[in-house]
């Protein structure tokens, strides 16, 4: 008989008196057992299934490493594609990076013995500073945690300073400010600043004009260059062909990471982040330590964790882009002594990788990737081939008990 007929009949009561009657009590039980053995066998069956179907991607990393960007391409190649409604709600992310990036720059003006070339300018800073102070990321509360101390999942879109809304106030008075030939000046030698001018602030800090001007919504490429702390922990979920990605995104910073653990059960994959051009850079949160290091100490703790003994790695060497650029003027043995090479990109990043998989547990499988999570084109790329992997080690961990 047909499993499904048999456990269909049986829910029912259909047909019970009459078959029972004819067995014998042990024959009667043997039945039982074996019906319930097939109604198990079929529960498991609809429950590897689904488990099959459902791929739970933990994201991990430092602050800052790309994260959430590679999320935001998830959504470009595989999700809503950010609708023009919500782009529009992202304006204000873009406007604190560009009071940040105008604090950055100014507050470097007496380093580099640089004032501001026009009186009426140097007077619009000072109104500026006023009414858009510094906003620190680093101060923003933090989520409150669930009752078993496990952290909140957040709705995606993070708070916006309250003082963003004012730079619809100034947009003339910002524009005549980043014009100013000492500005210009001081930001052509950003790559030189003890604050880090970021990615973000000097891509809109370039784009002053388009994206202070009346009805401005942030394009992709903007999008991807946002630069908005993850505070708590957010979900995002994913249909590609046929499989349900469920896409944890956490938090970097270093006071964040003990809510990390409360994501490692049930994980199919994590993805690491680690920050290429990171190597002569301080961490945002802890200016003495070296993020590159933070990222390899990090790695090390995650790939060698008991509950993630069993978990494939995907180590994503981000920031490609800025590591090449780097390594044109900056000596990767200035703070990795022990790197002996010639100070090559192809040489550094041959090193970095090396000294990654040092550190791993030696039975762990890690597949590397290198990236530039803002670079549309190049991760339609790399999503596609991750997601393969990340297809086989799911069919490697539902089919093996
Ligand atoms: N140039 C360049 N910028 C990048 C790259 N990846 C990310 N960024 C930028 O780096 C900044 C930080 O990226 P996020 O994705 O927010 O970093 P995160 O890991 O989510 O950081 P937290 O949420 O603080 O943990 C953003 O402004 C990104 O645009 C890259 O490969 N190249
Ligand atoms: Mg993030």
């Amino acid at each position: 008989m047909p499993r499904g007929i048999l456990s269909k009949q049986n829910a029912r009561g259909v047909g019970k008196t009459t078959t029972q009657a004819l067995l014998s009590p042990k024959m009667q039980r043997s039945k039982g057992a074996l019906a319930r053995s097939r109604s198990i066998d079929h529960q498991l069956d609809e429950e590897r299934e689904l488990r099959q179907k459902e791929i739970q991607l933990l994201i991990l990393g430092g602050a800052s490493s790309g994260k959430s960007t590679f999320i935001k391409q998830l959504r470009i190649h595989h999700g809503d594609g950010f609708p023009s409604r919500e782009r529009a709600t992202l304006r204000p992310h873009v406007h604190e990076n560009i009071v940040e990036g105008i604090h950055t720059v100014t507050e470097h003006l007496p380093q580099f013995n640089i004032t501001l070339q026009s009186p009426s300018t140097q007077n619009y800073l000072i109104e500026f500073k006023k009414k858009l102070p510094r906003i620190n990321h680093f101060h923003h509360p933090v989520h409150e945690n669930g009752s078993d101390g496990s952290p909140i999942l957040e709705r995606p879109a993070s708070p916006v300073s309250p003082m963003v809304p004012r730079v619809k106030e100034m947009p003339n008075s910002m524009i005549e400010i980043i014009r100013d030939s000492g500005f210009q000046k001081c930001l052509a030698e950003h790559k030189t600043f003890e604050r880090q001018l970021t990615v973000a602030e000097k891509h809109f800090l370039d784009n002053i004009e388009r994206v202070v001007s009346k009805g401005y919504i942030p394009t992709l490429q903007d999008i991807l260059y946002i630069r908005k702390p993850t505070t708590g922990v957010q979900e995002h979920t994913f249909h590609v062909n046929g499989l349900n990605y469920r896409v944890i995104d956490v938090a970097g910073q270093r006071s964040q990471r003990k809510k990390w653990i409360h994501f490692f059960d049930g994980v199919t994959a994590v993805i690491f982040f680690a920050s290429l051009s990171g190597f002569n850079e301080a961490l945002e949160e802890e200016h003495s330590i070296n993020n590159l290091r933070d990222s390899l100490i990090t790695f090390q703790d995650l790939s060698t964790n008991s509950f993630l003994e069993k978990t494939d790695f995907i180590l994503f060497l981000n920031k490609e882009d800025l590591f090449k650029e780097k390594m044109q003027t900056v000596q990767l043995k200035d703070t990795f002594s022990e790197f002996k090479g010639e100070n090559t990109p192809e040489a550094g990043l041959s090193f970095i990788k090396q000294e990654f998989m040092r550190l791993k547990r030696s039975s762990k499988q890690v597949y590397t990737h290198v990236t530039t999570a803002t670079n549309m084109d190049v991760m339609k790329t790399i999503i596609r081939d991750v997601l393969q992997i990340i297809v086989e080690i799911n069919l490697k961990k539902t089919t093996v008990f």
